[in-house]
């Protein structure tokens, strides 16, 4: 579950002050899927940042799951970011590890001495196995985004934030992964919330937001 309220957010190089993000109020219900719409540079990035607990706001709260993030200390705050996953529009694997290498990697992190019970499953279900050996380079855009899926999935997060995830991928391809990623977050109850230009995309999701301007239309 995520509340935001009257969250403000601004940037200041020490000269100017710009205003990014203006008293924002958002509830999304436990499970639920969010589009996060708007123009280029209307803040999209830096709200997902602030709920990732990546970034601070200035004002207002922030309340994932009942926990508000403005109260935790660096060492919660670590905590808090373990259980989240995160999707990136280019893709961020790492180039010299195997595709299973890559979808490991952040569970060995966080959890070194926890087996990844769901590693066969989630693999199976993202059409990964042939694929597992191979270097990322070898992959296609949306098999290269099927294994940041996986990587994110593995770590059983409570909250996924994708941030244009499709933005490198055709029409075709970019229906059939969020057609997947809602499915597989749907099926393991998991608040998703994805930044996208696209407003073909957001039949998929229970909520769509539209920023503009640092507000919500
Ligand atoms: N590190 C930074 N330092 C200074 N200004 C920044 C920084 N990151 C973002 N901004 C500014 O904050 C505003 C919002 O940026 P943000 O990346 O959140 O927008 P966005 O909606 O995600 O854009 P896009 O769709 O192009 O990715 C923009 O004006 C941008 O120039």
């Amino acid at each position: 579950m995520i509340c935001v309220k009257d969250l403000s957010f601004s940037r200041n190089d020490g000269v100017n002050k710009q205003n990014i993000l203006n008293q924002l109020d958002l509830f999304v219900p436990a499970a639920q899927h969010l589009a996060l719409l708007g123009d280029s540079g209307s803040g999209k990035t830096t709200f997902l940042h602030i709920l990732a607990g990546l970034l601070q706001a200035d004002s207002g709260s922030v309340s994932i799951n009942n926990q508000e993030l403005s109260s935790l200390n660096e060492t919660e705050l670590a905590l808090y970011r373990r259980k989240i996953g995160l999707i990136f529009q280019h893709y961020q694997l790492l180039d010299c590890l195997t595709v299973k290498q890559n979808i490991l990697f952040q569970h060995k992190l966080n959890y070194p001495k926890k087996s990844a019970s769901e590693f066969d499953h989630i693999v199976d279900e993202l059409g990964l196995q042939g694929k597992l050996d191979a270097l990322p380079e070898k992959l296609s855009g949306g098999e290269q985004q099927r294994v940041g899926i996986a990587r994110a999935l593995l770590n059983k997060p409570q909250i996924i934030f994708a941030d244009e995830p499709t933005g490198n991928l055709d029409r075709q391809r970019s229906h059939q992964v969020v057609k997947l990623l809602t499915k597989l977050c749907s099926e393991r109850k998991i608040n998703l919330v994805m930044v996208t230009h696209s407003h073909q995309l957001t039949d998929y999701f229970d909520q769509v937001k539209v920023l503009r301007d640092g507000h919500f239309e």
